[in-house]
């Protein structure tokens, strides 16, 4: 298959990180005879103190042409720690994300067995953790009128959502219920808020056409304990834009680092692909940074383009790096192994898998592809 995709590597370790991706899908590439094509382009910071612009107009229309986009991160303290600048990094993936109309964000959170040790929380309560979060990614408070009244100090932030952007999502998450252990619940803020409400009513009446799917509803506040208590009970999470970017934070905890949770962002024209997590400017250039979720958003990119087994390869090369321990430090912090080594390791053992092959044999109890 031949892949046109734009990178937008970013800030902070957005730019290694993406750089794994690369790395991996060019092994892809050369083991399955395919022909990707990488174009690089600024957006965020970078892209604000080179043209002025957290989005510019060609790395726009590169991704707007593109078959798909590659994402890291965005974002740098300078711009975080100055709340009277009036051009931030972040402006710049919000306005992509709407300009491409990438109103769903999938991001799925599973515990990894080779890894389980590494999470804080109690072993048996999250071993059986498979769930994935429909979050409303074009929506809601983050694009709302906003105003800040200098006089009064007076700030707002406006949250609506109409039927339809309810509506489309809610459909893509029943029908990935459908495949998987057909339960949707609906995380929201009924008692509270008219959006929620509304939220409730479009997505109970769309459940009545999904009859073999359960609908479940949660109140975030409530949601938020159980995802930590008894995360195994949730099956598909479908939710707004701002709950959604929270509990998926959180989820992270349960698969053991942030660094671990791939996305795909999609509408009905274009897809990107991206980790869940920031630039954790921190680390930048420190060759610290974990690159799998990163990776396997490349492997999420894979299938949304169906080409499964070449996904399949690539979480069997992921998976194969966790049981031998070739891992990042905030995996495991005695860990000598870099961002660099990590992605080496799993470019190179990027392979087609035979017939037999059982992901079991990595000592890892997921069937094939149910990662991502
Ligand atoms: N999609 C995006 O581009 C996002 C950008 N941001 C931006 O990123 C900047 C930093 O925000 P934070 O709230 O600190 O979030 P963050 O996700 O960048 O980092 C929070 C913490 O998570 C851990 N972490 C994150 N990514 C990791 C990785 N790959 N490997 C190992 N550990 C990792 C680190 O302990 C870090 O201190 C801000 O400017 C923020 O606006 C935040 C979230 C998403
Ligand atoms: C930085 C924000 C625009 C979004 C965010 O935190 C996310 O998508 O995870
Ligand atoms: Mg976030």
């Amino acid at each position: 298959m031949r892949l046109e995709i734009a990178v937008l590597g970013g800030d902070g370790i957005g730019p290694e990180v993406v750089a794994q991706s690369l790395k991996c899908l060019r092994s892809v590439e050369e083991t399955f005879g395919h022909s990707f094509k990488f174009k690089k382009a600024l957006i965020g910071a970078e892209a604000i103190d080179k043209k002025g612009t957290p989005l510019p107009e060609d790395t726009l229309k590169l991704c707007k042409n593109s078959d798909a986009i590659l994402f890291g991160a965005i974002g740098m303290p300078k711009y975080d720690g100055n709340p009277d600048s009036k051009i931030w990094p972040e402006q710049g993936l919000l306005r992509l994300r709407k300009e491409l109309d990438l109103f769903a964000n999938i991001r799925p959170v599973k515990v990894f067995p080779a890894l389980i040790k590494q999470s804080p929380l109690n072993k048996k309560l999250i071993k059986h953790t498979d769930l994935v979060i429909y979050r409303e990614l074009s929506g809601g408070i983050y694009y709302g009128n906003k105003s800040m009244d200098s006089g009064t100090n007076i700030a707002t932030d406006t949250c609506s959502y109409s039927e339809d952007e309810i509506s489309r999502i809610t459909h893509l998450a029943f029908k990935a219920a459908k495949n998987r252990r057909k339960k949707v619940t609906l995380v929201d803020k009924a008692n509270v808020l008219e959006t929620s409400r509304l939220w409730r009513r479009v997505v109970r009446s769309i459940a009545k056409s999904y009859p073999e799917i359960e609908l479940e509803t949660l109140f975030i506040d409530n949601a938020a304990v159980q995802m930590i208590l008894n995360p195994s009970q949730f099956d598909v999470i479908l939710t707004d834009n701002m709950f959604g970017d929270i509990l998926s934070d959180q989820g992270s905890v349960l698969a053991g680092s942030i660094g671990l949770l791939p996305s795909a962002s999609v509408g009905t024209e274009h897809a990107m692909f991206e980790p869940i997590h920031g630039s954790y400017p921190d680390a930048k250039d420190k060759n610290i940074a974990n690159p799998v979720a990163a990776i396997l958003s490349a492997g999420m990119l894979l299938q949304h383009f169906k080409l499964n087994e070449e996904a399949d390869a690539l979480v069997a090369a992921v998976l194969k790096s966790f049981s031998k321990k070739i891992v990042t430090p905030d995996i495991m912090g005695s860990s000598k192994y870099g961002t660099n080594y990590v992605g080496d390791f799993i470019a190179d053992n990027i392979m087609e898998l035979d017939d037999n092959f059982n992901m079991n044999d990595e000592n890892i109890d997921l069937g094939k592809s149910t990662i991502i």
